[in-house]
């Protein structure tokens, strides 16, 4: 493996930017590869894959480095240290630059054996949430949390919208894509790629959304012609896969209470040709009030603690912290209270959240219902854990109103 000085001066700023600057290792890597459009593809997948790499095994590696947990300002010189720890471990060998002269190989492997022994190191989590994922999951929190370690694959929904699963699979391996199908409407790419410059995207014949996302849309059982809020659509990822099984008849709500999200959702939206969302800002009571009673079928895909898409955001277990997590399941059971009226009599409300955790899950919907008096009933629920499906982790409940 030869590493060149430049892609890894890159890996550095963008560690700093995520671990000093605190911002989200997406949008880092993003721009990063923006600024650097001279790039090949090799180079770039080298800078993204790395960096995200030394985001999951941040707290490992710096035991393995220092015996100690990160520091909240790492230096440079120290970065590039750590650079040479992932690299060792990884790829077997070190560069020969002054910055990680100092390492030593037999320690290095030492202390890599050492953690091997303990969950939380081996796995590069914090304790506290070590300590939380194994008191709610006694049983599967060790196979969950390995899986939410591995690198996840790239799976798109194909637009019905545009195009058949099928024909879109024909189309990419035209363009020298291949894909294999999984869930009704989804395709798994063989090989880590690009898409977002491809004309397929461009012209809205695709989105990319992992299996698990995709099967929250078909829960809500919706049919051409209903009357759907999606009342936390964000970027609209679920809006868009209603608007299609819906077959572009009948009408969504698509509300959030941040304006640039439902900005991306139109782009989106347009992009994908669906022309039954309609959305709304919540930036004040009313915007819900005016809608009571009034759903066939309603969405909440609620804010959460993002433990099951470790694999995609690997620094959220970094910037959460328990009583981020404890604010965040108060949140989710105020959205159950105040926009489940929002479901009509007979009609269906969908709960679903990117986590594992029965505390943001099962007892949430435990706590609703017994506030409810009788006026929900719960039809189905499920937990999509990772290291059974392979895919994101993912908790969805069907509820009807009764009453
Ligand atoms: C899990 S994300 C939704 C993802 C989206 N459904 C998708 O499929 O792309 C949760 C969303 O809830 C929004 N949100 C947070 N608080 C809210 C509230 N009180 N009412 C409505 N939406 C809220 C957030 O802005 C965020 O976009």
């Amino acid at each position: 493996m030869k590493f060149h000085h430049n892609l890894v001066t890159a890996i550095v700023h963008a560690l700093q930017a995520i671990f000093i600057e605190q911002q989200y290792a997406d949008k880092v890597i993003e721009r990063i590869l923006k600024s650097n459009p001279r790039w090949g593809a090799r180079d770039r997948a080298f800078v993204a894959e790395s960096t995200y790499n030394m985001v999951r095994w941040w707290r490992l590696l710096w035991f393995v480095l220092h015996e100690t947990k990160a520091p909240e300002q790492p230096t440079e010189a120290e970065l590039w240290q750590l650079f040479g720890v992932w690299a060792l471990h990884h790829h077997g060998t070190l560069p020969n630059w002054t910055e990680v002269a100092g390492l030593n190989p037999t320690q290095i492997h030492e202390r890599m054996n050492y953690a091997r022994g303990v969950r939380a190191l081996a796995e590069s989590i914090p304790d506290w949430l070590d300590a939380q994922g194994s008191r709610e999951l006694p049983e599967q929190w060790a196979s969950s949390l390995h899986a939410l370690n591995q690198q996840a694959e790239v799976v798109i929904r194909a637009n019905t919208l545009k195009i058949t699963r099928e024909a879109l699979a024909e189309h990419l391996q035209q363009q020298g894509i291949e894909t294999r199908p999984i869930a009704t409407d989804g395709l798994i790419l063989q090989k880590r790629q690009n898409l977002f410059k491809t004309q397929a995207f461009q012209d809205g014949l695709f989105e990319l959304q992992d299996t698990s996302s995709q099967q929250v849309a078909p829960a809500l059982t919706v049919s051409a012609g209903m009357r759907v809020i999606d009342a936390c659509a964000g970027g609209g990822g679920k809006t868009l896969h209603l608007a299609a099984l819906m077959q572009n008849k009948g009408k969504i709500i698509a509300l959030d209470v941040e304006a640039w999200k439902l900005k991306n959702l139109q782009t989106r939206a347009k992009r994908a040709g669906a022309h039954i969302i309609e959305s709304r800002l919540i930036d004040n009571r009313k915007v819900i009030k005016r809608l009571y009673d009034s759903a066939d079928r309603l969405l909440l895909d609620v804010p959460c603690s993002g433990l099951g898409v470790l694999r995609r955001n690997p620094d959220t277990k970094w910037k959460l912290s328990a009583e981020g997590l404890e604010l965040v399941r108060t949140h989710q059971q105020e959205i159950l209270q105040n926009y489940s009226p929002l479901c009509r009599q007979g009609g269906q409300l969908v709960y679903s959240t990117c986590s594992i955790l029965p505390s943001e899950n099962q007892q949430q919907i435990q706590t609703f219902l017994e506030s409810q008096a009788g006026r929900f009933q719960l039809l189905s629920e499920s937990t999509l854990f990772p290291d059974v499906t392979g895919f994101d982790g993912f908790y969805i409940a069907v509820l009807e109103r009764v009453g």
